[in-house]
């Protein structure tokens, strides 16, 4: 399933479009992007009644999110699945305006690492600035990294996209909409298959997949309404796996420690003093684990 408007599905039978609705069957299971589905009913989509998703198949990866982490309304405690069968979240950053934000790729990270699927950092704008402070941050991190400008080689980034499903995530104006117009020459064609069950690409709120002119079958997963990843029922030892650089540092701690500044027997800041990971790591974990437990870590700069 690549797109979904009002009820209105989009799938892909055969690399052709048809429109399917949900079954009944489904109870309230939620069908999402990058969803595999059965179909039954007019699959060749000539009579003019709509096929029905009947069943979703068992998802390789599952990309949740919770609403923002101010939302404290029952609601957006609500865990949402964004993305399924993803096995790539490209997380965009722009190296100038906006100013790179480690804390947002931060987020990103401990998502990606708790959806099991492998982050790529794409920075962008790399004719306005250079990558060097914020790879810097990430240097103990084997973070795979991909630098675009506007008339610049993508070989580099098709290349890492080639036969993977990926997930792009990314702050407002950071140069996704380009990115992607650019691998997807004809975009417009597949935005088409959006419009035609509803409304445009660039008012919809919801994922869409676009399939990069490539042999592999490569596809590229927007999301236009997923500015940021809510990480309220993500527990403080999956937090950590977003941080590896710093698993090492816990070793010493007593069972259950949360390494927050409160737990006075945590040997990270010990660790991290003597040098062997960036403080301002620290500081980023710490700063997203308040802000998951509804504490006050959302101001700064770097607030996700
Ligand atoms: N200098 C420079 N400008 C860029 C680059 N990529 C994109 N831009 C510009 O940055 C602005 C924002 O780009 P978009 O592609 O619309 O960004 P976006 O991430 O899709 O933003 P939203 O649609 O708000 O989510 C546009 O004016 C682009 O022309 C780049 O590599 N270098
Ligand atoms: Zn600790």
């Amino acid at each position: 399933m690549i797109a979904v408007d009002r009820g209105r599905y989009t799938c892909m039978v055969d690399d052709e479009p048809l429109t399917a609705m949900r079954a009944r069957e489904l109870g309230r299971k939620s069908v999402v992007v990058g969803d595999r589905v059965g179909l039954v009913g007019d699959v060749s989509g000539s009579t003019g009644s709509l096929a029905r998703i009947v069943r979703i198949e068992e998802r390789s990866s599952v990309l949740r999110r919770t609403a923002d982490d101010d939302d404290t309304t029952a609601e957006g405690r609500l865990e949402r699945v964004v993305v399924a069968n993803a096995d790539q979240l490209v997380i965009v950053s722009a190296l100038a305006d906006p100013p790179p934000r480690t804390g947002f790729i931060d987020r990103c990270l401990v998502a990606a690492y708790d959806a099991g699927i492998v982050p790529l950092l794409c920075l962008t704008k790399a004719d306005l600035a250079g990558p060097a402070e914020v790879l810097g941050y990430y240097a103990e991190l084997d973070l795979p990294h991909v630098l675009t400008e506007p008339d610049g080689d993508l070989s580099a980034l098709r290349e890492v996209l080639a036969g993977r499903v990926s997930v792009m995530v990314g702050h407002s104006g950071v140069g996704k909409s380009t990115l992607v117009n650019r691998l997807v020459p004809d975009a417009d064609r597949a935005v088409g298959v959006v419009s035609a069950v509803g409304k445009g690409r660039h008012t919809s709120t919801s994922a869409v997949a676009l399939r990069l002119p490539s042999k592999e079958a490569s596809w590229i997963i927007d999301t236009p309404g997923v500015r940021s990843f809510g990480l309220a029922l993500v527990s403080a030892e999956s937090l950590l796996h977003g941080f590896p650089d710093l698993v090492e540092g816990t070793v010493d701690c007593p069972p259950n420690c949360e390494h927050t500044e409160t737990d006075p027997e945590c040997a990270l800041p010990a660790w991290v003093t003597a040098g062997h990971a960036d403080v301002r790591r620290l500081e980023s974990y710490r700063r997203l684990l308040a802000s998951r437990s509804g504490g006050d870590g959302l101001e700064g700069p770097d607030r996700g």
